[in-house]
């Protein structure tokens, strides 16, 4: 699953950020779109090459190894970013109502009209390509361990469903033959009526979430360089240019902080009088905390929790009844050993 969920969020992310239609989820994608998620995942694991590797500037210049792959990848991400970029310049400047579009691209540059010279080709893709890399991998990586939980907890996938049903109350799925797949329109209608507001009227789906981030954050460790001395609450003694980890994977599991069941997935836990409470991000720091925190919250969670009420209203793992009969398709998709 972890695999379709990747697809399924640089179809999504790109969708946003150029308006492309990618369509890595098909069997077989275009050419274009293949060799763009090709080079863009090389890409982003060289960046963990080079970080563990002192020589790589050394190699770089000497354009020897991994380097020179990652050279070549950079210039198919480039090549194709900026056609892109020159795509979507000419339509913003035909300033034809009916080809407006609603992506990131197209804003930048229609802002960029108003001051021309406010956004490089080369500031642009630096844009769209981060919010590619920050969105992709963090939120299909949270949906994997979602339902990894969610299978291992059968009494909250139950408990999931019965608050998901709320969504459309009449029994959508209706019609559709028991044991099999439901339709891409069936799917599609059902879609259509989560709204923001009833998809924020659901507050164990959004504790499911947090729950899933606290234990598997999918940036577990994150780094800061000392920009002055500090001295920590505990009298630890923090001097310029010292490199401090928080560890926001071990600190999801720390029983003072959460309790004797820490490694328990329990999402009750952010439950106070039927409402899901924010934690303090200092204490459950997954999207970090300060000033620097994640620009892309809220979208991750609607992304996620419309991903979720998708999955669930179809498929399930092994439960049979909604109302104490089964209305729901009992598909084994999500098991685990
Ligand atoms: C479950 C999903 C996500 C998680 C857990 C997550 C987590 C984080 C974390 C821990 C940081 C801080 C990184 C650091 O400064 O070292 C961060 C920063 C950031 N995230 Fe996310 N993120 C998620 C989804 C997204 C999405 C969907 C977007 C964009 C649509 C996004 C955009 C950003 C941006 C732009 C920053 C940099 C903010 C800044 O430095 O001011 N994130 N995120």
């Amino acid at each position: 699953m972890q695999d379709v969920f990747l697809r399924l969020l640089f179809d999504s992310y790109c969708k946003v950020g150029f308006g492309l239609d990618m369509s890595t989820l098909q069997k077989t994608p275009p050419a274009e779109q293949l060799a763009f998620v090709n080079a863009f995942d090389d890409c982003n694991a060289m960046m963990f090459v080079r970080y563990v590797d002192p020589l790589w500037k050394f190699k770089r210049w000497l354009k020897v190894g991994k380097e020179v792959k990652f050279a070549k990848d950079v210039a198919t991400l480039d090549s194709i970013v900026y056609s892109f970029i020159e795509q979507r310049r000419k339509e913003v400047l035909k300033e034809n109502e009916d080809i407006k579009r609603h992506d990131l691209l197209s804003r930048f540059l229609a802002a960029g009209e108003v001051d021309s010279e406010r956004y490089t080709d080369q500031q642009i893709r630096d844009i769209i390509l981060n919010f590619i890399i920050a969105g992709r991998d963090t939120t299909a990586l949270t949906l994997s361990w979602f339902l990894y939980c969610i299978c291992k907890y059968p009494r909250v996938q139950e408990k999931l469903v019965e608050e998901l049903s709320q969504i459309e109350p009449e029994g959508f799925i209706e019609g559709v033959p028991r044991g099999s797949f439901p339709s891409e329109s069936q799917i599609h209608r059902f879609a259509k009526l989560l709204t923001y507001e009833k998809l924020s009227r659901m507050p164990y789906l959004q504790a499911c979430l947090q729950e899933t981030l606290r234990l598997y954050p999918p940036v577990p460790l994150d780094l800061r360089e000392a920009q002055g001395r500090d001295v920590y609450p505990d009298g630890m003694i923090v001097t310029k240019g010292d490199c401090v980890v928080v560890a926001t994977y071990a600190m999801g599991r720390m029983t003072f902080l959460w309790g004797e069941d820490a490694e328990e997935f329990k999402p009750e836990r952010f439950i106070k009088n039927g409402i899901c409470e924010q934690e303090s991000p200092f204490k459950f720091p997954a999207f970090w905390a300060g000033p620097r925190m994640c620009l892309g919250k809220d979208f991750a969670m609607l992304q996620m929790k419309v991903t979720v009420a998708i999955l669930l209203s179809f498929f399930r793992n092994g439960i049979s009844s909604r109302h104490g009969q089964s209305t729901y398709r009992k598909v084994n998709i999500f098991s685990v050993e």
